[in-house]
């Protein structure tokens, strides 16, 4: 039986084109401060494209992404995959329909993650943006965005990711306290759209803080 050997190069270069188009995005808003953030797509089944660690996620070029299995190994290259790549696949494995996940850094996603953390979640409502989010139709609805504590150690956050989904509560993103958010989409173009729509709901919900104070 033939053997394919992994990555095809075509097919990693195509996924690699649509992160780095998406990265430039994101690190043009300023989301991906210093070398922070990352990025992944579905590659197959089994395995994922996700950006190499520390590199420059608003500048990255087809060498900056690689192919990891669903056990966050790196696959046909020796290149050290982001240290968050767990949060990565975790979402691939548990939902056969995810096709891209995204993680940024932005200014309103570290300071909301710092204030609601002793809360634990966020809770929007009456608010039309909710309805970026697939699966929301109307503004009168609650939409939860978690707040998990940070910690250096993936399996211990992926627990905390398993936990709220494995309580059959809705997710479609997290905030990691002091840290940024993860969410994602079934495509690239909708993981971009629910992460702009969780940064501005996040935004809103912070001038609404301080104006009420
Ligand atoms: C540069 S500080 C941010 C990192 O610690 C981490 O949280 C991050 O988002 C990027 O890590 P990376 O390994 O490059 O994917
Ligand atoms: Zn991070």
């Amino acid at each position: 039986m033939a053997t394919t050997t992994l990555p095809d190069p075509e097919r990693l270069a195509a996924c690699a084109r649509e992160i780095a188009d998406a990265g430039r995005d994101l690190g043009a808003r300023g989301w991906t401060p210093a070398t922070s953030s990352n990025f992944s797509l579905r590659y197959d089944d089994t395995h994922a494209a996700v950006t190499v660690s520390g590199r420059d996620k608003g500048r990255l070029s087809v060498d900056d992404i690689m192919l990891v299995d669903f056990a966050g190994n790196a696959v046909g290259t020796s290149a050290r995959p982001s240290a968050e790549t767990l949060l990565h696949v975790q979402m691939y494995r548990r939902d056969a329909s995810i096709g891209a996940v995204l993680h940024t850094h932005s200014h309103n996603q570290t300071v909301a993650s710092r204030l609601y953390a002793p809360a634990g979640l966020i809770r929007f409502s009456g608010l039309e943006l909710q309805k970026a989010i697939t699966g929301y139709t109307t503004h009168d609805s609650e939409l939860d965005l978690p707040v998990f504590p940070n910690t250096q150690d993936m399996p211990e956050l992926v627990d905390q990711v398993d936990a709220w989904l494995d309580a059959g509560k809705p997710l479609h993103g997290y905030l990691i306290d002091g840290h940024g958010i993860y969410t994602w989409g079934r495509t690239m173009a909708e993981a971009r759209r629910h992460l702009e729509a969780f940064e501005f709901l996040l935004a809103v919900e912070l001038d609404l803080r301080r104006l009420r104070a």
